[in-house]
């Protein structure tokens, strides 16, 4: 999922995120499985711009965040609103971006959902970032005969959204977590509760550390570079550049949980989950 929270979509220029969008279709190509557009603005004609461009690049689908300066204060105006993104490209499969407490719309996505294939008939599924599990789950079971996608973007969470229903996930810790989350998905497949639970209790370990240093994107970039050794760059103003304190502290908690490959700590480690 491209342009989203972690890539500060919202942050880039139009045209910036029309390159963004093309590098990942084009280096995506027989890599990645799907490659969704977020495509959310303030603006509903740049927006629909945006949609348009991610379906003659080959995108595989479009996501949408509520607007959020001038709200939309009902389901219905909100879904008007995504209507008409939808409906800008209205080949590809439409997901709506559920994110409350960035948005500061707080309409449930339950009622979203009700009927809304009948406004957006390329109504895909949702990703979902909020805690609120009832919510998440009376999206699952309103709509067990449709078959939507339900990700789930709550990293910490995760196992008790697959127990929901969550059909997959999307989150900013997987680009460093994602062999954790991985085992995680098995053990839960295979019906072995207790391995699952070992494994989402072991990335809250490090979840939990970092929320308490104060985490956020630009936190999540200065890890993804250290641990991938891919320059991420700086965030952009607003954001402000992670200290060099918290990458330090970050980087001694991966360690020591065996987050980090080859750091030769096996032995004397307590923390580490297996
Ligand atoms: C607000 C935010 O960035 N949410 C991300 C995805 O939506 C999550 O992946 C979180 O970063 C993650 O769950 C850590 O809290
Ligand atoms: C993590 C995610 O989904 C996002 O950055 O939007």
């Amino acid at each position: 999922m491209v342009n989203g929270t972690t890539g500060e979509g919202l942050s880039l220029s139009i045209s910036e995120r029309r390159q963004v969008a093309e590098e990942w279709v084009t280096k995506g190509r027989n890599k990645l499985d799907q490659v969704v557009i977020h495509v959310g603005a303030l603006s509903l004609k740049e927006s629909q711009e945006l949609a348009k461009h991610a379906a003659e690049i080959g995108a595989d689908g479009i996501a949408v965040i509520a607007p959020f300066f001038l709200k939309p204060w009902n389901k219905d105006v909100l879904i008007n609103f995504l209507k008409e993104v939808a409906a800008a490209a209205p080949a590809l499969p439409f997901y709506y971006y559920h994110i409350p407490a960035l948005t500061g719309i707080k309409i449930r996505a339950e009622e979203l959902l009700d009927g809304i294939q009948d406004k957006i008939p390329t109504f895909q599924g949702l990703k979902f970032s909020d805690t609120d599990l009832l919510d998440f789950g009376q999206c699952v079971d309103q709509n067990q005969q449709r078959q939507f996608a339900f990700l789930f973007g709550v990293d910490e969470q995760l196992l008790s959204a697959l127990v929901m229903g969550a059909t997959g996930a999307v989150g900013s810790t997987y680009n460093y977590l994602g062999k954790k989350a991985n085992q995680m998905l098995e053990a839960f497949e295979q019906k072995d509760f207790s391995s699952a639970l070992n494994y989402q209790f072991c990335i809250q370990r490090f979840i939990n550390f970092v929320v308490k240093l104060g985490f956020g994107v630009s936190q999540t970039k200065a890890i993804m570079t250290l641990v991938s050794g891919i320059p991420m760059g700086p965030p952009r103003l607003p954001l402000q550049k992670a200290s060099r304190e918290f990458t330090d502290n970050a980087e001694a908690k991966l360690k020591s949980l065996d987050f980090l490959p080859f750091t030769g700590l096996k032995d004397r480690n307590l923390e580490a989950c297996s």
